[in-house]
């Protein structure tokens, strides 16, 4: 839709990549609808995904012993955060919607995006005290996870299903921030299957952003995953 702001967070090291296309695609097809599509491209920015001490600048609020959550928290109210976290927290701030973009490894997003996810959403800025899930600090905002996978879809039907994956990652972070959660957009074993399936995948990736804005989040509950 026209004027809403997108941050595409990307964590593939090859943009000939599947991924790199899926994400060329999202670009594209929100430019093309008037969106502002901002990209944080992880490899090439060599993102930092350690959660240390470096991302406090000045003082420690405790220097006899070393809490991340607690010393990220002080520092965010201070403005003493580093400046690679308060740059990733001023797009995410701007963003009506967050596309995250990856292979999955492991069950799991890649330790960039997770590194990503350790390091940005900080107490104070995404959440606080009382305020998770619905009372989240990232309101009004929009999430999906987009993601290939090497295992094919009927793999998948046999393993389990792979809503139990998006559990920590939908709602154990995009929901406990307050961010409403779109269905997630899987493209099952790209290295496995046809040409034309690969085309077809792709082709399917950009007619679901071409209605993306009407889309209701899901229901974020216990249920959607495990029922
Ligand atoms: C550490 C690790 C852990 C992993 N754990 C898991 C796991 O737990 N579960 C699981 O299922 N998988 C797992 N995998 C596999 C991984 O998820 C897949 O390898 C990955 O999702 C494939 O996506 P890709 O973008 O890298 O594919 P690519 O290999 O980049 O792409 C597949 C094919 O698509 C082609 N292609 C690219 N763009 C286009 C285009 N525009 N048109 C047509 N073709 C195109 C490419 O040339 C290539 O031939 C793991 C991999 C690693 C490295
Ligand atoms: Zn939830």
């Amino acid at each position: 839709m026209a004027g809403k702001k997108v941050l595409i967070v990307y964590a593939h090291q090859e943009p000939k990549s599947f991924n790199g296309s899926l994400l060329k695609i999202a670009v594209e097809e929100l430019t093309k609808q008037g969106c502002s599509v901002t990209v944080s491209d992880l490899y090439a920015m060599q993102f930092e995904p350690r959660a240390t001490r470096n991302d406090i600048v000045g003082h420690l609020h405790n220097s006899e012993a070393f809490n991340y959550a607690v010393e990220t928290w002080e520092a965010f109210k201070r403005g003493g955060l580093s400046k690679d976290l308060v740059e990733e927290q001023k797009k995410v701030q701007e963003a009506d919607l967050l596309i995250f973009q990856f292979p999955l490894f492991w069950f799991n997003m890649p330790a960039i995006l997770k590194g990503w996810m350790d390091r940005v959403l900080v107490r104070g800025f995404a959440y606080d005290s009382s305020k998770v899930y619905d009372s989240g600090l990232l309101q009004n905002k929009l999430s999906l996870f987009s993601f290939t996978t090497g295992g094919s879809k009927e793999k998948y039907a046999i393993r389990g299903d792979i809503r139990y994956l998006l559990w920590p990652m939908q709602h154990g972070i995009m929901h406990f921030c307050g961010v409403k959660v779109l269905e997630p957009h899987i493209c099952y074993a790209p290295e496995n299957v046809s040409e034309d399936k690969r085309k077809e995948m792709l082709t399917a990736w950009t007619q679901r952003l071409k209605t993306l804005w009407k889309e209701e989040p899901i229901d974020c509950s216990p249920e959607w995953y495990f029922k």
